[in-house]
């Protein structure tokens, strides 16, 4: 008898499909997300990303498609079980505790325990989002922060078998929320709820994230581990929502594309073919013009290429230094750390990480 190692699925979308108006807006969504594991769903303003987490929460019904938590059908052949049957909890962004009630009130509201239990969940949560004490304290007489952490302990005081968060850090100023982002993982780790947070900034998914999907005009184009979606994105599209990138275009002759930073490799694209080498700004290195030379070529820089220097912006942690390359006057812009600041007009040399670029059929 052969066992399955995969961890069972608590949250298993199949299909999901959703118009307005005519208009698709989530088409053909498939997710599965095992108890324990972060998904982040990944994309820009108005891809669907909300409107997909509408439909697994039971609050907006799919057109087709199924949804299973923790193998139990709430949404499809016939059926939709509302928000309260489902077993989900949820966070958002303009979550709103009960003004009138205290912290544990709140924290206990969607519990059906006896009172002792109920007391004993409301003290392990508080102790859990480092709130240990506040109890009895009011809404109001909290910060942003300590508000959250209350609104994370309320959602997942029932044990939800699966957590739905949209957006849930965007309301918090930059410095509370990283530290927030740290806690609220820490508790779903520990919990081992399954979950999935919408979110349009990358940053959020790297960090957040145990894999992270891709979305675009209603449908996933990548699923994987940050890592992998960082460092081998599917397209332009999917390279440059992570960063700003460079574009080399050329073209595949022989599965090699001739550029002014040299030959790379192109397997794969038909001869004559035009391809796009795309490469994120910290992956450009920069080298100094010895009178008028460039460095010595090493395989995996492969060959420099001059250009003279436009601008150079200090962004705290990083420099952008922003060039116009001698071969055709396009323009390339290089990330460094650190403070370095060469004038504009300054003549450097650029070359290309070969092990960090990508390859893809160019664009129209
Ligand atoms: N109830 C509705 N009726 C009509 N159109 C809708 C409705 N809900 C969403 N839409 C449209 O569907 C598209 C996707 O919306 P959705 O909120 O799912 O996107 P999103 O990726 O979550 O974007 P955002 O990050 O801006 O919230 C948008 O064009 C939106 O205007």
């Amino acid at each position: 008898m052969t066992q399955s190692s995969a961890p069972a699925a608590r949250l298993e979308v199949r299909h999901l499909t959703r118009a307005f108006g005519g208009k698709p807006v989530v088409a053909d969504l498939s997710l599965t997300i095992a108890a324990g594991q972060v998904t982040c769903l990944l994309g820009p303003s108005g891809c669907g990303k909300s409107t997909t987490l509408r439909m697994i929460a039971g609050v907006e019904r799919p057109d087709a498609g199924r949804i299973e938590i923790d193998g139990r059908l709430v949404s499809g052949e016939g059926s939709f079980l509302p928000p309260e049957a489902r077993s989900v909890g949820l966070m958002f962004q303009d979550f709103a505790l009960f003004p009138h009630l205290t912290v544990a009130q709140n924290v206990a509201f969607g519990l059906r325990d006896g009172r002792e239990a109920k007391a004993r969940r409301v003290d392990e949560l508080l102790e859990r989002v480092n709130l240990r004490g506040y109890g009895a304290k009011h809404p109001h007489e909290l910060s942003g922060g300590e508000q959250q952490r209350v609104a994370l302990a309320r959602a997942l005081a029932p044990r939800p078998r699966v957590m739905l968060m949209d957006e849930p850090f965007s309301g918090l100023d930059n410095r509370l929320r990283d530290g927030i982002r740290d806690t609220t993982l820490e508790v779903l780790k520990e919990e081992g709820t399954a979950v999935l947070l919408v979110t349009h900034e990358p940053d959020e998914a790297l960090r957040m994230g145990d894999e992270i999907a891709l979305m675009r005009d209603g449908r996933i184009v990548q699923r994987g581990s940050p890592y992998n979606v960082y460092n081998a994105p599917v397209d332009r599209a999917a390279a440059a929502f992570f960063s700003d990138v460079n574009v080399i275009r050329g073209q595949s002759r022989g599965a090699l594309t001739e550029t002014p930073f040299g030959a790379f490799l192109t397997p794969g694209h038909a001869d004559g073919a035009p391809v796009e080498i795309v490469i994120r700004p910290q992956h450009l290195k920069i080298d100094f013009d010895r009178g008028g030379r460039g460095p010595l070529p090493t395989p995996t820089d492969g060959t420099a290429a001059r250009g003279t220097v436009v601008r150079a912006r200090f962004l705290g942690r990083e420099s952008l230094v922003e060039f116009a390359m001698d071969f055709d006057g396009s323009r390339l812009t290089a990330s460094v750390p650190g403070v370095f600041m060469p004038k504009a007009g300054t003549p450097l040399w650029l070359m290309i990480r070969r092990d960090r670029c990508f390859v893809f059929p160019a664009q129209r």
